[in-house]
């Protein structure tokens, strides 16, 4: 009597609680103190689709462990944790407040965040889901440009949790796999560097270089096809078709990790290069990143600050995404053409890279090639 009372009760609380559409937005995630530095690292080296290792499970832990000082000291300087959470559960609810206003056909919209290192992890949110009744789904990446180990690596772990929370496919599922060109992205990017070029005395302002930089790519996932290279060139040559090519510009590429070949020319050196060239001015511009974190807050503004300091360039840096409600109104123009179109992912997303050796470059062969697209 007790017990199915109380089963009575958690049916209804799940019912007051089910929203019509969950967002489930994707990203790395980050430690949320020094503490979490290295189970965050941990789970990173973890990946094999980010970085294969050999004998990957018994050399995370010491990889990780030996990287954890310069790491926190890094995080340490940013206040001692990512602020990605605060972010992206504060773009998280503003887009789904949007959402209900633009499309009360598929309202009540709430958001959900699936980070892939660090909390709330994928499996704790899905468990989540499940406990609100959720049974319809949008996956949404908040990387603009796919890439198979960043995009790729989400839904692979979400691919995996649900086998294991959602084995009857009671989600409903979409994917929103990539938004490298939509307008809305580009125009606020184009607000954000004109607003910062505002800053700059007018007869200096047409000759600021504007360095657009993105996190880099092991060479041997650009040679494989990745789609990551091209679909972030294409962010910055919207712009700055936007901008009307108002500034000269170059595409660099930071945060490389190791020893191996990456994906160059590495923004610092592109710092030095341009100081060397005599260029007194440089505005950049973190074109693959929605909010502010680790690269930003420290490698972009306190190492390469420094940097320019030294070599005697001015330097400034635009200010991310983060909630700017231009921002979300793009997540939300987005998500709303997703949802009319009824289908479940981009085109681009159904083909597998020439040479991918990652066993996941295979998505839509799994779950989401199914047709779980619930319309409303
Ligand atoms: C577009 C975004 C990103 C791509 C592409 C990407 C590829 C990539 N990253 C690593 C290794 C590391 N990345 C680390 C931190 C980190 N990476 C991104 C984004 C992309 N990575 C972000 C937003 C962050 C910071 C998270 C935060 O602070 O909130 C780290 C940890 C820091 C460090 O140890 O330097 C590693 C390691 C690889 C190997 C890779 C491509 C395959
Ligand atoms: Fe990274
Ligand atoms: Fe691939």
């Amino acid at each position: 009597m007790l017990i199915s009372g109380l089963k009575g009760f958690r049916r209804a609380l799940a019912t007051a609680n089910k929203p019509k559409t969950a967002i489930f937005l994707m990203n790395m995630g980050g430690p949320h103190d020094l503490d979490h530095v290295e189970p965050f690292l941990t789970n990173l080296f973890s990946d094999g689709d980010l970085i294969p290792i050999p004998f990957q499970d018994q050399l995370a832990p010491w990889i990780s462990k030996r990287r954890v000082p310069k790491i926190k000291e890094q995080y340490a300087k940013i206040g001692g944790g990512s602020p990605i959470r605060m972010w992206t559960e504060k773009q998280g609810e503003m887009l789904a407040k949007k959402m209900d206003l633009l499309s009360p056909s598929t309202a009540p919209h709430k958001s959900y965040v699936g980070f892939r290192y660090a909390a709330p992890l994928t499996e704790e949110t899905i468990v989540q889901m499940k406990q609100d009744g959720v049974d319809r789904a949008v996956a949404f990446t908040l990387y603009p440009q796919y890439s198979c180990s960043t995009t790729g690596s989400s839904l692979n772990e979400l691919h995996r949790i649900l086998k294991i929370h959602d084995p009857n496919h009671k989600i409903h599922w979409s994917v929103i796999d990539r938004w490298a060109t939509h307008p809305g992205l580009v125009n606020t990017f184009a607000e954000h560097i004109k607003t910062s070029l505002a800053e700059y005395p007018e007869e200096e302002r047409k000759d600021v270089v504007l360095l657009f930089s993105a996190h880099s790519l092991p060479m041997s996932v650009v040679n494989r096809g990745d789609s990551y290279p091209g679909e972030v060139a294409a962010t910055v040559s919207k712009v700055m078709e936007v901008l009307g090519h108002s500034n000269p510009y170059r595409l660099v590429w930071q945060s490389q990790v190791g020893p191996s070949a990456w994906l160059g020319p590495k923004t610092d050196d592109a710092i030095v290069g341009y100081a060397k060239k005599g260029v007194k001015n440089l505005l950049v511009v973190p074109i693959a990143f929605v909010s502010d974190h680790i690269e930003t807050l420290f490698e972009l503004d306190l190492e390469y600050g420094h940097l320019a300091k030294e070599n005697n360039i001015g330097y400034k840096r635009v200010e991310s995404l983060n909630a700017d409600p231009l921002f979300i109104d793009a997540l939300s123009d987005i998500l709303d053409s997703h949802l009319k179109s009824g289908s479940h992912c981009s085109n681009q997303f159904t083909l597998r890279c020439p040479s991918c050796t990652s066993a996941k470059c295979r998505h839509t062969k799994n779950y989401f090639s199914r047709d779980t697209v619930k319309k409303h």
